[in-house]
């Protein structure tokens, strides 16, 4: 269990994350949305621990994460920043491979290297191993970053006895349709393993069809959390937004959805 504890962060006097409540269980897809400078990038960063409350917790399985070593982080969560950049021609599998060589894993490099192989078949970029990361488009970039966390989690697989974390800022940006399902549905599956997942994501129907729990931020305070109904509301999610939003359901299947205002015009 990772959770924030009535966490604030306060930077140059401005407090942009504010009273955050949130336990994120295993087994549970949580998904963050909310308007741009809303916190949602802040709050990952306090849950990955790179930055550190200005009031409040964050603990790990009831420890404070600040006195975690980062070898043990490593080997337990695995991030995808909203933007990394790597200006090195290393090939993508020396990227994947990044994220699981972390001192302590004891690993040895076969397993790390299968590890990462299968990271890059569930990301869908097969046959790239070779490629110069630096060559490729920004979505097949994205997906190495996916494939770099997954191998981390993957590879410290072995020695695990805790659910692994993946926490992810806008993992499927740049991504087209199949490739933001395809990201989505490897989230799952890990999910379904009992892993404890947090997205920041910025598409509304991506939220809809892929979260467990929606976490709707709004200048630096969760406003609503709950399941997809709870949280799309009509006249919540115009004000946080401050756009006239209508939410529709798929007749099939019941799943929520929300048309841009303009659309409808
Ligand atoms: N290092 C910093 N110094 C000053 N202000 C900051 C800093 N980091 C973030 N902020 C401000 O805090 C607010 C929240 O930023 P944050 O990146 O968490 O928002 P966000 O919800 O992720 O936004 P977006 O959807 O645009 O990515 C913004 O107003 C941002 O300008």
């Amino acid at each position: 269990m990772l959770e924030c504890r009535n966490v604030s962060y306060d930077i140059k006097g401005r407090t942009i994350v504010e009273e955050v409540n949130v336990a994120l269980a295993p087994g549970r897809l949580n998904v963050v949305i909310g308007p741009n400078g809303a916190g949602k990038s802040t709050l990952l960063k306090l849950l990955t621990g790179e930055l550190k409350p200005s009031f409040g917790q964050i603990l790990l399985d009831g420890v404070e994460l600040g006195s975690i070593s980062a070898a043990s982080l490593a080997a337990r969560r695995a991030v995808v920043a909203q933007s990394t950049h790597l200006s090195f021609p290393f090939s993508v599998i020396e990227v994947v491979l990044l994220g699981a060589t972390v001192p302590g894993f004891g690993q040895p490099s076969a397993v790390r290297l299968v590890a990462a192989y299968r990271a890059l078949e569930d990301v869908g970029l097969s046959g790239f191993e070779d490629r110069i990361y630096t060559q490729l488009s920004g979505g097949e970039r994205q997906r190495v970053h996916v494939a770099r966390a997954l191998c981390q989690l993957s590879s410290a697989e072995n020695n695990r006895t805790e659910a692994p974390i993946l926490l992810l800022d806008e993992p499927t940006s740049n991504l087209d349709l199949m490739h933001q399902v395809k990201v989505l549905n490897e989230v799952r599956r890990r999910v379904a393993q009992g892993w404890v997942a947090l997205a920041v994501l910025h598409d509304l129907n991506l939220a809809a069809a892929f979260a467990d729990t929606m976490i709707l931020m709004s200048q630096g305070r969760i406003t609503a959390a709950g399941n997809t109904d709870e949280v799309f509301r009509d006249d919540l999610l115009s004000a946080v937004y401050r756009c006239p939003v209508t939410t529709n359901v798929v007749g099939k299947t019941g799943q929520r959805f929300v048309l841009p205002p303009t659309a409808r015009m």
